[in-house]
């Protein structure tokens, strides 16, 4: 049997900082994954940066004001090919970098436990077993498969790492789940020129969020040409040898309906990598939802064990994962001040325009019993969308009546994802909003209307 001080279970973003950082301090690392197209992880393979890519490539596409749907097809092909070579790339570059470092060695196999202190690797050729005098859990999440009929084996259903591979445009796709998946994947798909239905479950669109932003997004969304289906349940998919047809019942009338698509993406959530890890061997203890179950210094039940990412069971984002690293890192290697406690997360949604948010809204501030003054901006008032004619989308800013404390901040406007950095490191240092309100912004830029919003409080 292999030892080593530091074992990471996963290449995800928190385990390969964590990996770095760790043998540049002299400890003896062993990195394991279980697909050699995922080193680096979720983020750079199949997730943030492929779809922003993508992003980006449908926003060009539709600049380019194609006539027919064969010259769309043929530059969402081109897309696809550009977004390959990114990924390509990327992978090579992150696996190299620790490939490289002579006190890493990376295990290319499926990671389960064997006691605390061991783990079992399943490669390709052997499975072999590591010692670690430290473990670290870094497996990430994935997708929910919701329980419907006709959904597995139907070679025209997807989930969002499968289709991001076709290099086909389908001209009618449809998308089960309305949230962060789908609204972006409807979003670039809409920009391509697909002709794109959502279906959700709930009634209200996007209920997390503000009334009248979430009211707003999806006016804009339709403006695109996106269908949305809400309070519907998909009852099952099939496919008559040309088409997949989605069967769907509205939840309020009952009445069945049926719909037909080139493709079907399911995006129903993510839910954290925890089922293939043999967990009960290491005796950690896992929450309901199969997350690992953690403090607030991301430390299990037992003591040489932590997890990180996705897999804990909280918001799901990259930077979030690197935070993760941060507050072990601190731990191993600092002061262990930092924690999980009041993390301030912002988000961005990366429709068109994008969609970001820090903080309260106005509906949770008023939950919360704050006494809440409340201003808007219509993204029409901003010179920049003028210049870029891009009006649509509108500013909300909450703030605490009593102590001027920005409570929260959501941005529906192009560079939006730019922006809410800003607002978050303002909310940080407990700036006052009228900190924003006056600041010096160059011009023209989105930014500068954080002194218009601002300046709309009463
Ligand atoms: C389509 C999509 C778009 C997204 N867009 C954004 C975005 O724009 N911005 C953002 O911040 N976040 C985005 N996210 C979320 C973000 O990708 C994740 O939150 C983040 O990548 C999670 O990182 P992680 O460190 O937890 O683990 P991951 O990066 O998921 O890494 C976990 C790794 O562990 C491996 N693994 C799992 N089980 C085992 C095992 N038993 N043995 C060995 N290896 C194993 C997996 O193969 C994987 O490579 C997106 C996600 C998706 C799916
Ligand atoms: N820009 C970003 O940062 C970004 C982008 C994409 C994904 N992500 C991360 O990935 C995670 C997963 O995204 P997601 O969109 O899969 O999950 P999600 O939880 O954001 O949304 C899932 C949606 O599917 C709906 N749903 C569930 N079951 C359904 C069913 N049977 N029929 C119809 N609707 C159904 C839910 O009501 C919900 O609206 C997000 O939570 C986010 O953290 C982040």
């Amino acid at each position: 049997m292999k030892n080593y001080d530091a074992i990471i279970i996963g290449f995800g973003k928190a385990g390969k900082t964590l990996a770095a950082d760790l043998a540049n301090h002299g400890n003896k690392v062993a990195l394991i994954e279980q697909s050699k197209y995922m080193y680096g992880g979720t983020c750079i393979n199949v997730g943030c940066l492929p779809t922003k890519s993508l992003v980006n490539s449908s926003k060009i596409s539709q600049y380019k004001q194609f006539k027919t749907f064969e010259q769309k097809s043929q530059f969402y092909k081109e897309a696809i090919a550009d977004k390959n070579k990114l990924t390509a790339n990327l992978r090579t570059k992150n696996f190299d970098k620790l490939n490289d470092h002579p006190n890493v060695v990376i295990y290319t196999g499926k990671a389960s436990f064997v006691s605390s202190y061991e783990v079992k690797v399943e490669m390709e050729q052997e499975t072999i077993h590591l010692f670690g005098t430290q473990i670290f859990i870094n497996t990430g999440s994935k997708a929910i498969i919701p329980d419907i009929e006709g959904i597995h084996d139907n070679k025209r259903v997807y989930l969002s790492d499968s289709l991001l591979d076709v290099t086909k445009l389908p001209a009618r796709l449809s998308i089960i789940g309305g949230g962060y998946i789908g609204l972006e994947f409807a979003s670039i798909y809409a920009n391509f020129g697909s002709k794109v239905t959502v279906f959700q479950d709930t009634a209200n669109f996007l209920p997390r969020e503000d009334d009248e932003l979430a009211a707003e997004v999806k006016q804009v969304m339709m403006e695109q040409g996106i269908v949305f289906k809400l309070g519907v349940i998909t009852t099952s998919l099939s496919d008559n040898g040309t088409e997949a047809i989605l069967h769907y019942k509205d939840a309020q009338s009952g009445e069945n309906m049926q719909y037909p698509a080139d493709a079907i993406l399911l995006a129903t959530g993510r839910k954290p990598n925890t089922e293939e890890l043999n967990l009960a061997a290491a005796r950690i203890v896992t929450t309901p939802k199969g997350a690992v179950k953690v403090d607030e210094l991301l430390r299990t039940n037992i003591p040489n064990i932590w997890a990180m990412g996705d897999v804990v069971g909280g918001l799901q984002f990259t930077y979030v994962s690197l935070d993760d690293y941060r507050i072990v890192r601190e731990q191993l290697l600092g002061n262990g001040e930092r924690s999980t406690d009041k993390r301030n997360i912002p988000y961005s949604v990366f429709i068109d325009p994008a969609f970001s948010r820090v903080g309260l809204s106005e509906k949770e501030a008023k939950e919360q019993g704050f006494d809440v003054k409340v201003a808007k901006l219509s993204v029409a008032a901003i010179p920049k969308a003028q210049v870029i004619q891009e009006p649509k989308g509108m500013l909300k800013a909450v703030i605490d009546g009593k102590t001027d404390q920005i409570l929260g901040v959501t941005l529906f406007c192009p560079e939006s994802y730019e922006m809410i950095n800003i607002v978050k490191i303002a909310m940080d240092a407990g700036l006052p909003y009228t900190f924003l309100k006056n600041q010096i912004f160059t011009h023209p830029t989105f930014s500068e209307a954080l002194n218009d919003l601002f300046g709309a409080i009463q």
